[in-house]
């Protein structure tokens, strides 16, 4: 039997709003106990950073360059989450030698799976210095060398997950992520890696928090309550349903430049809202007739659950396929911090060499593990 470790995962999301983490303890395999996790936010200067990052990223051709202040960022980047690791394994009462290995994500500056380039900036060795605990750092770039989307990479955990679904709970049961772009996980009948089926399936927040921001100054639609004031413009959300994201013949990743956020002045900021979360939703089921089969039970983690409209919106347009819509939380588990406990779970698969990625999850040729190790001294 493969032995448990205990791991941190971090994750900095494509939303850009903070650093989540979480302890995990596993095996890599189907023995998953899930800890404590944490979330440290990014303040706007930072975030303002970020968002820089993202165009100066564009003028990376290979993906080691680091153009004008890049490097900078990345080291900016790494140091706050060493300090965010300090801060949690002060609030737990544990020290850096209970730690096995910090599954380390970085920060996406560029994404582009059809020229096999995709960048997490992130730099594993300054974080191992930094906190004198292993990294495995990078995960993403193995699956595109063999010919995968090089996300989404959750699906090995949620097949985990999957296999230990609450009594009473219809399968198949598909969970969502609703980030800053959304990625959905259809999990079979147990759950096996063998049957997943996986992929970015729309935009999920980011188009509602750019149309937010840049009409407030807000980073994004709190509880849903300016979208709950606006209707829905349908020929707004036609022109986004009818992207050719949604009729290609592979399932593409996203990055977050792929769909952009309507022109000030084609809607009031309530509409928009109101529109963009409808988006968001119809998005999911648009994608999901991709699927194996349809879904019987969708489980939602990340911020969107947290936005009501979205959710109501989710709901409505499920129950026509005879589908219950629940938040992460009704099933047992924390929507907030997934993909930083799958950050955690893939670090130590990646110790075992165990794959992280299947062409059924990515269209990788074949399943394959990744990540890069660095070791502290
Ligand atoms: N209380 C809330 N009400 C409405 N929306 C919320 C709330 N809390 C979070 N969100 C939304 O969730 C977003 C953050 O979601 P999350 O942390 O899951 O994204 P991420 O992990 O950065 O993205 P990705 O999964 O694409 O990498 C916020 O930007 C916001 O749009
Ligand atoms: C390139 C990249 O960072 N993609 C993210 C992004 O955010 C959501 C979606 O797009 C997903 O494909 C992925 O993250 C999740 C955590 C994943 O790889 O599973």
């Amino acid at each position: 039997m493969a032995k448990m470790r205990t791991a941190i995962g971090l994750m900095s999301g494509t939303s850009m709003d903070g650093i989540d983490l979480a302890l995990v303890r596993t095996d890599g395999h189907e023995r998953v106990e899930r800890g404590p996790s944490h979330y440290v936010p990014y303040d706007d200067g930072l975030r303002a950073r970020w968002k820089q990052a993202l165009v100066t990223a564009k003028a990376i051709t290979e993906r080691r360059q680091r153009p004008a202040d890049l490097a900078d960022a990345e080291r900016v980047l790494t140091l706050a989450h060493a300090a965010a690791i300090k801060s949690f394994l002060h609030r737990i009462g544990m020290t850096p030698g209970e730690i096995d290995v910090i599954g380390f994500h970085g920060q996406t500056v560029l994404h582009r799976p059809d020229e096999a380039l995709t960048v997490q900036i992130g730099d594993g060795p300054l974080l191992a210095e930094e906190t004198g605990i292993d990294v495995i750092y990078d995960m993403r770039a193995n699956d595109m060398v063999h010919g995968g989307q090089g996300a989404p990479l959750i699906p090995a955990y949620h097949a985990a997950l999957a296999s230990n679904l609450p009594v009473g709970l219809e399968r198949p049961a598909v969970f969502v992520n609703i980030g800053g772009i959304s990625n959905l996980t259809y999990t079979g009948q147990a759950g096996r890696p063998a049957e997943l089926a996986a992929f970015d399936s729309g935009p999920g927040n980011m188009l509602i928090d750019q149309w937010i921001e840049a009409h407030t100054g807000k980073a994004y639609d709190k509880g849903g309550q300016t979208a709950a004031r606006g209707k829905v413009i349908t020929a707004l959300a036609e022109r986004y349903l009818a992207s050719p994201f949604f009729s290609a013949n592979i399932r593409r990743s996203l990055d977050r430049g792929d769909f952009l956020p309507p022109q000030k002045g084609e809607a009031s900021l309530e509409d928009g809202a109101r529109t963009l979360a409808h988006v968001t939703a119809a998005a999911i089921l648009k994608s999901a007739s991709y699927l194996p089969e349809q879904a019987r039970t969708w489980i939602v983690c990340g911020g969107g659950r947290l936005n009501p409209v979205i959710m109501a919106e989710f709901a409505t347009l499920a129950a026509r396929q005879g589908a219950k819509v629940i938040a992460a939380e009704e099933a047992g588990f924390n929507g907030g911090s997934m993909e930083a406990e799958a950050w955690a779970y893939l670090a130590v698969r990646s110790l075992e060499g165990l794959p992280l990625t299947f062409p059924g999850t990515t269209g990788v040729s074949e399943p394959v593990t990744g990540g890069v190790l660095v070791t502290a001294r």
